[in-house]
């Protein structure tokens, strides 16, 4: 399962680093990176991306996967509403809130996290920074109960939730909020949605960036 936000108001944080009005457009490459990477992956049976943005939904849906409209009451209602749609209809499959925000997603990387999931009653993997999460897991039949925001490691921590520790995975830990992880992002390797919007992307001299 994949939040995205409406692309009007995304990736603030990169307001530093990137021209204006060239947001929407990367958030957007950064959400279908992540999506049509999570489809290829052997351990995932589908994708549903919770969203009110219409120019997401419409993309989403030609990659594949499925959309279900947000709840308008923040990120973790938004995942909470989308975990136990994806429950219902996959009673014997578990649930993965995954961020969109993973440009340089690789799918053996993200098989590997959900291999290192599978067993485990509630499960995530921090971020590159390891103080926010790029994915949270519940095994099925079990509440995702979602702590995302911030510092939702210690939040994920604290739920009783168990610290995915797999080895070479960065590319699923590699979320891109500021410049300089947009910076990392493309060292890893970005999916072809965002190589192709990063040629017409005006980034703002460094001393500017975030
Ligand atoms: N459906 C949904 N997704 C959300 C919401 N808030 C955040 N997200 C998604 O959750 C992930 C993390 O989002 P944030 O880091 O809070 O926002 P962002 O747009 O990525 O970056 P900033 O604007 O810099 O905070 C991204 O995939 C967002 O699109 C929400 O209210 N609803
Ligand atoms: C929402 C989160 O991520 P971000 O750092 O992208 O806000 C999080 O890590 O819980």
């Amino acid at each position: 399962m994949v939040p995205v936000k409406p692309l009007s108001i995304a990736k603030s944080r990169l307001a530093g680093t990137i021209g204006p009005g060239h947001r929407p457009e990367l958030a957007l490459a950064f959400a279908l990176d992540t999506v049509r990477t999570a489809l290829t992956c052997d351990r995932v049976h589908g994708v549903l991306v919770v969203t009110d943005d219409a120019r997401v939904a419409a993309a989403i849906r030609a990659l594949g996967a499925d959309v279900v409209a947000d709840v308008g009451a923040g990120l973790n209602a938004a995942l909470a509403h989308g975990a136990r749609i994806a429950g219902a209809a996959r009673p014997h499959t578990g649930v993965a809130a995954l961020s969109a925000d993973l440009p340089a997603l690789r799918a053996e990387e993200l098989d590997r996290v959900l291999a290192a999931a599978t067993g485990v009653r509630r499960a995530f993997l921090a971020d590159a920074a390891g103080v926010g999460t790029t994915l949270l897991a519940a095994a099925s039949g079990v509440a995702l109960a979602p702590g995302f925001g911030g510092p939702s490691r210690a939040r994920h921590l604290a739920s009783g939730a168990v610290e995915l520790t797999p080895y070479d995975v960065d590319s699923v830990r590699r979320d891109v909020d500021t410049g300089e992880d947009l910076r990392a992002a493309i060292g890893l390797g970005v999916g072809a949605a965002t190589a192709a919007v990063l040629p017409s992307v005006p980034f703002l001299p460094r001393a500017a960036a975030s």
